[in-house]
């Protein structure tokens, strides 16, 4: 009796099991159906695998190849592509200021809630906060960001600056020419420089010549940030996902938010008068000009958003110089020809120096350190973009690289040609508003003229103190995969002293 109970209810449970398999099998082929032929995007141009299902997207995400497979989809179908069921990229001017631009009145694009999340304390910065809350915010930082803010930072930037020329002065004394990692020394010069701008003191990594603790926590930030991205986007399995991610990560993004509200505590009673961002937040009649949670949670987002990501544009622009030997010889002549000593070469005048801002653009062009595009959502009543009406909800992106690199917008788009940004009419028809590696409108980059600077003044006296050669193990150096930057390899270049002997 209890043996045929038994049997009848493993058969139950085995029509249970198959019933929910063939709901599962049929709900997913209804919505495959559903994006192919019912879909308001239906009509947009793309591969029908990408329209069916979000899957192969995410596998391109995961496996860091979102940058390359932009590229080609784009190449193949044109200025629009439908790369996922709801998504759409672009790689047009017009897309850009469309998506980006400047607000229309009503609810404009927003960034996808899905990809940005508060800060460890549950609270928005700047890069996370929307509509209002965001103006307010950007309002508030922007005077650590003004032309007046840059020009009392000069002093700090030339000493980061001369610290990184004479340690690897000292370096090539002792090792020779045995060549060093340059992405290495970008990254722990730009840390410094903006651990001294965010909170008054550095992080001694130039100092110690290796990345210090804290450094070495937050490197590659960016990477953790896309795997939670690729789990949120994997509903209604993202639970499950989420809960695989390592404890120890959460454990060590608490530990970094917990130092960096130590230094923002230690800084403001500092009552110091160095012109770091926050002196230009700490108002002494008013007090700090916004909540102190909020301090803690955009000092933190300004140290990511500002060290990795200007390491990269200079070792990008450095490792094309360097491929380059007409174009290496032309800075070196404009740079050793303007200035008389090495302490001529100032920051006011760096920023004069034509082929300098030539090869930032152009190395910015073929290497930006965000390459991906940046995901937006269309407004809810829907928006027309390129002549054509996108329902609302739409993800939408320009994508970066795929736009700085096609044939839509620039000739030879895969050869660095400086003097593309300096008029040469064999260049004329290019769409040079196409390059926006700061991205434009309301949520650009914010530190975007402290990023020039730094890069056109690292450049110049690298220039002016040592000739350079790219490693022969280097020459693919920017074959590279991307999670949300790129995923940088060693750089490995030899220097000399310049007046220095073989
Ligand atoms: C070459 C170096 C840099 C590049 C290529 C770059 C690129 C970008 C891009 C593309 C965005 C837009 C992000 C989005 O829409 O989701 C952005 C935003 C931002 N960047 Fe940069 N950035 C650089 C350096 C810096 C520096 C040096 C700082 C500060 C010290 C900084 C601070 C910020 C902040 C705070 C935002 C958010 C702005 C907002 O949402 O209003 N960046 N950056």
């Amino acid at each position: 009796m209890l043996g045929s109970s038994s049997v009848i209810s493993l058969g139950q449970i085995g029509i249970g099991a198959a019933v929910v398999c063939l709901l599962t099998i049929a709900y997913f082929a209804a919505n495959v159906l559903y994006n192919l032929y019912f879909h308001p995007l239906r009509k947009y141009p793309g591969p029908k695998l990408l329209a069916a299902s979000r899957i192969p997207y995410l596998k391109w995400m995961f496996s860091g190849t979102l940058v390359p497979e932009h590229r080609k989809l784009h190449e193949q179908y044109g200025p629009v592509v439908r790369t996922a069921p709801g998504e759409l990229s672009y790689i047009s001017v017009e897309a850009l200021k469309t998506i980006y631009g400047h607000r229309q009145p009503g609810e404009g694009f927003r960034k996808n809630p899905a990809f940005f999340q508060p800060a460890t304390n549950g609270v928005h910065s700047i890069l996370t906060s929307e509509g209002d809350a965001h103006s307010r915010v950007r309002r508030t930082l922007l005077p650590a960001f003004s032309d007046k803010a840059l020009s009392e930072q000069q002093d700090i930037l030339q000493h980061f600056t001369g610290q990184l020329i004479e340690k690897l002065g000292d370096r090539v004394k002792n090792t020779g020419s045995e060549p060093v990692d340059l992405f290495e020394w970008y990254i722990w010069t730009t840390f410094d420089l903006i651990g001294d701008l965010s909170f008054g003191e550095p992080f001694n990594c130039l100092e110690l010549a290796r990345f210090t603790e804290w450094v070495e926590l937050v490197f590659n930030a960016f990477k953790t940030f896309a795997f939670v991205n690729i789990s949120k986007q994997l509903s209604p399995l993202d639970k499950i996902v989420r809960l695989m991610i390592p404890k120890s990560m959460k454990a060590r993004q608490d530990k970094v938010f917990n130092l960096n509200c130590d230094k923002v505590d230690r800084r403001i009673s500092s009552k110091s008068d160095h012109p770091d961002f926050l002196s230009y937040i700490i108002k002494s009649r008013e007090g700090v000009a916004m909540p102190i949670q909020e301090l803690y949670a955009n000092s933190t987002l300004i140290v990511l958003a500002g060290s990795e990501s200007t390491a990269s544009g200079l070792a990008g622009i450095t490792f094309q110089l360097l491929k380059h030997p007409e174009a290496l010889k032309k800075a070196v002549d404009e740079i050793r020809g303007s200035f008389a000593s090495e302490q001529d070469i100032e920051p006011d005048r760096v920023k004069r120096l034509p082929y300098l801002a030539a090869i930032v653009s152009e190395g910015l062009r073929m290497y930006p350190p965000f390459p991906e595009g940046l995901p937006r959502l269309t407004p809810r009543q829907g928006a027309m973009i390129c002549g054509q009406w996108v329902p609302g909800g739409t993800y939408v992106q320009v994508s970066t690289h795929a736009a700085h690199r096609s044939t839509t917008n620039f000739k030879d788009p895969d050869v660095f040609i400086p003097e593309r940004w300096l008029g040469d009419k064999e260049f004329a028809t290019d769409n040079k508003e196409a390059s926006q590696p700061f991205s434009l409108g309301p949520r650009s980059c914010i530190g975007r003229n402290l990023a020039y600077l730094e890069m056109r003044l690292i450049l110049a006296r690298m220039l002016w103190s040592f000739d350079m050669h790219l490693s022969a193990d280097c020459q693919d150096w920017d074959e590279q995969d991307s999670w949300i930057q790129w995923d940088k390899k060693p750089l490995l270049v030899r220097l000399r002293p310049v007046g220095k002997p073989e």
